[in-house]
């Protein structure tokens, strides 16, 4: 279907800036998406994505089921290429870069369905993300020469240090799989951090959580934020997670933004509560 002819959202004015945080408004933003689009064949799944993300903002993607926003992270971390718009990170368009490309430009990302490496343990998994960091080469690797030592001592330590954010540091040797849900959540956003990002995206990290779990979840991604100076992006259901952090908030419904706005604003936007809080409430 061509752009002339898509049916169109009816939109509510929304402000046209983004909700660049105070404290980050005299620095560029470190994401710009624009005009951002993807079709699947005949379905548009997003469509005119603009949103810009302050270096340290903790931002939030909501919207139904199906209303495109893993998409947007998918198109963000390159596992589709946009149909349509430009990415920016850092102020760097990302055309034609793949996933691993972006994720050393500075995104990492969590997924909806936990991927981590079951049969290798806690720390690995961590050093897995480490990997782009690490200095040795294939021989020194291979005969265990003293750069190999020298190297992985400090991404032992690198490991040690990141899973000391969610005090699982004793867990190091246990077998990721074998980890209860909530500690595997944890330990995937710990492995995306190993990858030292500048933009982090969590899809869904509250899933599956306790509300004693989420409120803890909150406390650290804050505290994440504040530690590396660090933007995060989140997609979350979970209401009082997403109004509790999140500074900026962007809505989706069918593929297109519906409001973009502080939390107080995103609660009491009548297009919203129609299309989305309305039936989801705050959870
Ligand atoms: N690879 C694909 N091929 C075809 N359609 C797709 C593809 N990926 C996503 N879609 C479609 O795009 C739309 C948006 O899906 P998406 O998973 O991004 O929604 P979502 O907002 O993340 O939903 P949820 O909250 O349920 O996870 C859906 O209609 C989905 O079926």
């Amino acid at each position: 279907m061509g752009r002339a002819e898509r049916p169109r959202t009816k939109l509510v004015p929304v402000p046209a800036t983004n909700f660049i945080p105070e404290r980050d408004v005299d620095k560029s933003p470190i994401l710009e998406a624009r005009h951002l689009g993807i079709d699947f064949g005949g379905l548009t799944a997003v469509n005119e994505f603009d949103m810009a993300i302050g270096r340290t903002e903790i931002a939030g993607l909501i919207g139904p089921n199906g209303a495109g926003k893993t998409t947007v992270f998918n198109l963000l971390t390159k596992v589709y290429q946009p149909t349509r718009g430009t990415i920016l990170l850092d102020g760097v368009d990302t055309a034609g870069k793949t996933t691993v490309q972006v994720n050393k430009m500075g995104i990492a990302r969590t997924f909806q369905n936990i991927r981590l490496f079951n049969n290798l343990s806690v720390e690995d998994n961590v050093k897995i993300g480490l990997h782009n960091h690490i200095k040795y080469g294939m021989w020194q690797g291979i005969f265990r020469l003293p750069g190999y030592w020298k190297e992985e001592k400090i991404a032992h330590d690198r490991a040690m240090e990141l899973l000391s954010i969610f005090d699982m540091q004793d867990l190091a040797s246990h077998q990721a799989g074998s980890l209860p849900y909530g500690a595997q959540r944890r330990l995937e956003i710990v492995r995306a951090l190993a990858t030292n990002p500048s933009l982090l995206l969590l899809d869904e990290p509250a899933a599956g959580m306790n509300p004693s779990e989420t409120a803890e979840l909150m406390d650290n991604i804050v505290k994440i934020r504040d530690t590396f100076q660090i933007a995060v992006l989140l997609i979350e259901h979970d209401m009082s997670l997403v109004m509790g952090i999140c500074e900026g908030i962007c809505v989706l419904n069918f593929g297109q933004i519906i409001a973009k706005g502080t939390p107080d604003e995103i609660r009491n936007n009548p297009e919203v509560i129609k299309a989305y809080l309305g039936t989801k409430g705050e959870e």
